[in-house]
């Protein structure tokens, strides 16, 4: 992906204007999330849960039934002590003991079966909606506009993709089920134990409802300390993400020191949030032990005085311990599964934040296919604006007709990115219209736009796959020779199959086992792969040796042929060979023209041409860059 929002790997200085909006401000690890401060929307989360819910009613229904069954089974052992001790013991029923017995042992099959067979069903589902998931996500992530991404740190959009995702397992798996499944055991316990005393079993409901009010209070304060740390975790791995993407630039200014205390201070961050959810959980599991030395205290207090008056048998009373026993499991459990279920909940309701953002082709199905294209680009009074009421780029007008090469040049700062930003439909002007052939970008399909677009820029991004992947970026499905042919085309060639594994070389995270001249060239092979008819050049400031400069000039020079072409200028061959220069000061047009005209003129660019050139021979620097320069010339000197 080409943007701002990437950091500078190569560990070479970045352009001024770059290095401002690439740097992470502090070193406080910072949200990057859409709303961060908000509470979890519970009523919205639940939503989303319903729909996952519906999406996997099949194998949720299998599921439960399942654990009906399963849990009627289990049911079949604590019924069984009554008629044991009062049938079979009380009454001399003999021939009722191996009946009783081979149906306890035949429930206890069924149990383990049902159980198996859920957890085979459930979690299968779970980790297809999980992989469902993520898909979603990453699908709505990438159709968000640059902007989202220059304002949010990776990490904590791998973060919503792979860890928020993975939080809905208890919702579509074991962990509603078992929830359903405790409440349904714990009503059959209830009215089996409303059958044998009411009154001893309205004492044990009282308790039972003073501590599902405590739970529901604790649920209501642990949800924020989830959703706090799905947060935490976020934040940690971006910062964790900058920093080693950046780790030349940490280690060349030892800084490696800062980067150990920030993190140190994000992962205790997440440790105080751990352990406060620790209390939290721990006491609610302490609270439902308590409850159940409650209920077992209530059975003592009235039970045992009800079979001495005669009021219950003694198997009454076996079965009525039993039942509470079958009734305090889940009761427990429900706790532990709340919890996840309130995990999970934060988790969904961080992703429906993202699925709810405006999508840049949302507006596409209204908009008109753009199938072929010229290529006139023209700009009509374009003004643009990254925060109200500071323009960036004002009243800017011009036509790049089909073909033409558009130079553009001014100081550090001036606009001339974002102006080329307007050109890929990255940003979209705040007053005026570019327009395409004639018209309006806003009224094509940007999908279509895009696909006759190709850019170079100076840090070319590379992936982690072999050179002819990388070439092919552009079209996966380019034969072999075509990829040859373009990289023939581009220079690169030669080094290629200098490689041991030539085409098949892999060249390593952002292409860090190439030099910049090499990254550049494939770059311009990528390109030409894709023949796209407007080409964005962003040439490089820093200067190669002069045989790899030419190489790359020459490459470029074929790439440039026939197609629109916007190039942020630094050599003095482009610009003498652009159809248009415009001159851009704070962001307006000061001047337009061809080298000679500008030069005629005597303006603005003849000073900037006249102040630089009479020490630098090829390149033209922007002013911002002066420094670079006299360095340059220092060097040169010695
Ligand atoms: N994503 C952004 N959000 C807010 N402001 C931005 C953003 N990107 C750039 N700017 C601001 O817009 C102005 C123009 O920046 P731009 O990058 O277009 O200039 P430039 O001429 O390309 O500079 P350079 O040659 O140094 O790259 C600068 O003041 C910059 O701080």
């Amino acid at each position: 992906m080409i943007g701002r929002g990437n950091g500078n790997l190569s560990g070479k200085a970045e352009r001024p204007g770059r290095a401002v909006s690439r740097a992470s401000s502090s070193d406080d690890l910072k949200t990057g999330l859409p709303n961060a401060k908000k509470k979890v929307d519970t009523k919205a989360a639940w939503r989303e849960a319903r729909k996952l819910m519906m999406q996997h009613r099949r194998s949720l229904s299998i599921g439960l039934v399942l654990m009906l069954v399963s849990r009627l089974a289990g049911l079949l052992l604590p019924a069984s002590t009554k008629w044991l001790i009062d049938d079979v013991i009380g009454k001399n029923r003999h021939d009722l003991l191996w009946p009783i017995a081979f149906a306890v042992a035949g429930a206890t099959v069924v149990q383990a079966i049902t159980g198996f067979a859920l957890s085979q069903v459930i979690s299968v589902a779970a980790q297809k909606a999980i992989s469902d998931m993520r898909r979603r996500v990453l699908n709505k992530v990438t159709r968000l506009p640059v902007r989202f991404f220059d304002e949010h740190q990776t990490g904590v959009l791998i973060s919503r993709v792979m860890s928020d995702a993975e939080g809905i397992r208890n919702l579509v798996g074991t962990g509603v089920v078992q929830l359903v499944g405790g409440v349904f055991t714990a009503v059959v316990a209830l009215g089996v134990l409303f059958y044998l005393n009411w009154v001893m079993t309205c004492a044990i409901l009282v308790l039972l409802v003073a501590f599902g009010g405590g739970m529901t209070t604790a649920f209501k304060k642990l949800r924020p300390i989830f959703r706090e740390r799905g947060k935490i975790n976020a934040e940690i791995t971006g910062r964790l993400n900058e920093t080693l993407n950046g780790i030349r630039v940490v280690k060349a200014y030892g800084t490696e020191r800062r980067e150990q205390v920030v993190f140190a201070k994000g992962v205790h961050r997440l440790f105080r949030n751990i352990a406060s959810s620790i209390t939290g959980v721990s006491a609610t599991t302490s609270g439902s032990t308590v409850v159940v030395g409650l209920v077992g205290f209530v059975i003592f207090a009235i039970g045992g005085p009800a079979v001495v008056r005669g009021d219950m048998t003694l198997g009454q009373l076996m079965s009525y311990t039993a039942f509470v026993g079958i009734l305090s499991a889940p009761v427990v459990s429900i706790a532990s599964i709340g919890t996840q279920i309130s995990e999970a909940i934060a988790g969904l309701d961080r992703i429906r934040e993202i699925l709810e953002l405006p999508t840049e082709i949302d507006e596409d199905a209204r908009r008109d296919r753009l199938p072929v294209i010229r290529g006139d680009i023209r700009f009509d009074h374009v003004s643009f604006e990254y925060n109200p009421g500071q323009p960036v780029l004002k009243d800017v007008t011009f036509d790049a007709a089909s073909g033409s090469t558009t130079a553009l040049v001014g100081s550090s700062g001036s606009g001339k990115s974002t102006l080329v930003s307007l050109v890929m439909a990255f940003n979209r002007p705040t007053v005026g219209r570019v327009l395409v052939d004639g018209r309006d970008l806003d009224d094509v399909r940007l999908v279509d736009y895009r696909s006759h677009l190709g850019v170079v820029l100076q840090d070319n991004f590379l992936f982690d796959g072999t050179v002819a992947e990388n070439i092919a970026f552009s079209r996966p499905s380019a034969p072999r020779e075509e990829i040859e042919h373009v990289a023939r085309l581009a220079n690169c060639d030669e080094f290629v199959r200098g490689f041991p594994k030539g085409y098949d070389t892999v060249v390593g995270e952002r292409g860090v086992r190439l030099s910049g001249g090499q990254r550049q060239r494939i770059a311009i092979a990528r390109a030409l792969l894709a023949d796209p008819r407007i080409l964005i050049l962003d040439e490089a400031t820093s200067s190669l040796d002069s045989e790899s400069e030419s190489l790359i000039q020459e490459a470029l020079g074929r790439l440039r042929g026939g197609r629109t072409t916007f190039v942020i200028a630094h050599r003095l061959s482009t610009i003498r060979s652009a159809d248009q220069i415009l001159v851009l000061e704070h962001g307006e047009i000061v001047e337009r023209g061809s080298h000679a005209e500008l030069m005629a003129l005597g303006g603005r660019y003849r000073t900037l041409h006249d102040r630089q050139y009479q020490w630098e021979q090829n390149r033209f620097i922007n002013p911002g860059e002066e420094l670079t320069a006299a360095e340059d010339v220092e060097t040169a000197k010695a």
